[in-house]
């Protein structure tokens, strides 16, 4: 069979693939990109962006919960059909814009997993190519849950398709997409239950805070159940029951839908990358702060399944780049662990950027924690919310701002603020001296630094 030879083949049309891609073809490469789903990746498609719209709506549900009686007489009555036709006008758009612009750029696309053949060769849609470079930016998929009846559990993507708001529903795992979606549909009236097999919710994050946030998703109907060890999924006429083991004892739980939401895997089973000599763990593709794979010098890998990612778009296009311009120019740029703030689209908001408290204390040993409950201030008490807590932490010799955790409505933008300034070096002291607008929750961030 005759062997295609390309420059650069990407394998993955996300935000990190679509980057390198792009970049290596706008030098004149001769590039090639293959993907076994519809172009665009998770971002766009399956994850930040039409969460997001449907998002919005259950905020809006909320925040007039919130403010009934206070001035709001009925509750807007939220047409999810329509929220659903919203969201896809800007989902179905991606796949064909996507690979357009892929095309404009000389880029040859294919639709189907490719399998590693040698180091240099693959084979997708009944051809063998062969290329200098191969790029891996497959990114993650849900992790499998190994108990009877998994088939019966849905993901995230479903959640995305949703025809109907369920009357209840039950998330294995409290993590960033289990958190964020039972918000949304306990704001939209459904039954929500939590189960994870951890001691608290989102555990990457400050307990200080997610005990706080936890408080209040409880306090708003949702049951959450922890240390658990999920045994079996039964299917029933018009529901599924999950049967667990907590303390030793064994509980079932009905529910009209149940999601498999305890976190995502490299996206790496289809490639047979053994014979590529690529290798791999369960953090994904190894590679060196090139991006280039451990083991085979010619595969880069970048965004979610690279294993220097953490798993978040603005990372994955950071990636995308790097590995772009070291396939132009072997290694000519290396991927240093920048700040990464990071948010959690429940309601309120989660948000972190930089050292934990107690990271912070083994880096610098002495540090000030400015941490409080804030909901009686303004902002939190003319929206009628209940839940406003931050925690900053600051470098006592220098007084500099090393990390600042916050849960409030805003805190997806509010976060930014405080990146800015750990990159930026800033003092307590010198954060204090903006003005911001007022009233806003900028301005609230200044006061967390008082006393
Ligand atoms: C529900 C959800 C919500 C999220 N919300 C946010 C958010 O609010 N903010 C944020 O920063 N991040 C969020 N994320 C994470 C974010 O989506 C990812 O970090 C980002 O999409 C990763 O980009 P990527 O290009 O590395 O991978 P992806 O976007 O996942 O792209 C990988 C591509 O590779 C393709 N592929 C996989 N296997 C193969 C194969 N064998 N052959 C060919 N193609 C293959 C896939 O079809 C996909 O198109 C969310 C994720 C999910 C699941
Ligand atoms: N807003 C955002 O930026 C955003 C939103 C969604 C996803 N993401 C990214 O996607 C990644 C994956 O998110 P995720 O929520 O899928 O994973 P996660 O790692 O955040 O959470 C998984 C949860 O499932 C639990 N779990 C694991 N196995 C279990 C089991 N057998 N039974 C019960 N519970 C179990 C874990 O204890 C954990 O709490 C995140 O790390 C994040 O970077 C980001």
């Amino acid at each position: 069979m005759k062997t295609k030879h390309y420059d650069v083949f990407v394998i993955g049309s996300g935000i990190a693939g679509q980057t390198a891609a792009e970049k290596a073809a706008k030098t004149g490469k001769k590039v090639a990109i293959a993907d076994n789903r519809e172009y665009g990746g998770t971002c766009a498609l399956r994850g930040c962006d039409p969460k997001k719209i449907m998002l919005q709506f259950s905020e809006i549900l909320q925040q007039s919960k919130q403010l009934k009686d206070l001035g709001v007489k009925k509750l807007p009555t939220i047409d999810w059909k329509k929220v659903q036709k919203f969201k896809t006008s800007f989902t179905s758009a991606v796949p064909v814009s996507t690979e357009k612009e892929l095309q404009q750029l000389g880029i040859d696309l294919y639709h189907q997993s490719p399998k590693f053949l040698s180091e240099s060769e693959i084979s997708v849609e009944g051809k063998t190519i062969s290329a200098d470079k191969f790029v891996i930016a497959t990114g993650l998929v849900p992790r499998k849950l190994e108990i009877k009846g998994r088939k019966y559990l849905k993901t995230s993507d479903d959640i995305l398709q949703l025809k109907k708001i369920p009357k209840s529903v039950v998330f294995i795992g409290s993590g960033y997409v289990g958190m964020e979606f039972s918000s949304m549909l306990n704001s939209l009236g459904c039954k929500v239950t939590m189960i994870d097999s951890s001691d608290e919710i989102l555990n990457v994050f400050d307990s200080y805070l997610t005990k706080k946030l936890r408080k209040e998703l409880k306090n708003r109907g949702v049951t959450f159940h922890f240390n658990t060890d999920v045994i079996k999924i039964q299917e029933h006429t018009k529901n599924y029951s999950i049967v667990f083991q907590k303390n030793e004892e064994k509980h079932r739980i009905k529910a009209r839908m149940i999601f498999n939401t305890a976190g995502r895997v490299p996206a790496i089973g289809n490639l047979d990358l053994d014979k590529a000599n690529v290798a791999y763990d369960d953090s994904g593709v190894l590679v060196n702060n090139y991006l280039q794979s451990t083991t085979n010098k010619n595969v880069y890998a970048c965004g979610d399944v690279s294993s220097k990612s953490l798993p978040l778009t603005p990372l994955s296009g950071l990636q995308g780049h790097i590995v772009g311009s070291n396939v132009i120019k072997e290694n000519s740029e290396e991927f240093t662990n920048p700040l990464v703030p990071s948010v959690v689209f429940t309601h309120p908001q989660l948000a972190s950027v930089g050292y934990s408290e107690s990271e912070a204390i083994s880096r610098y040993k002495k540090i000030k924690v400015y941490k409080d409950d804030v909901s009686n201030w303004y902002n939190a008490k003319k929206e009628n919310a209940s839940a406003y807590a931050f925690k900053i932490i600051v470098n006592e010799r220098t007084d500099e701002i090393v990390g600042a955790h916050i849960l409030s409505s805003k805190a997806a933008e509010t976060i930014n603020l405080f990146a800015m300034a750990i990159n930026n070096k800033m003092t307590a002291a010198e954060f204090k001296r903006q003005i911001f607008t007022y009233p806003s929750y900028a301005s609230d961030a200044k006061s967390m630094l008082a006393n």
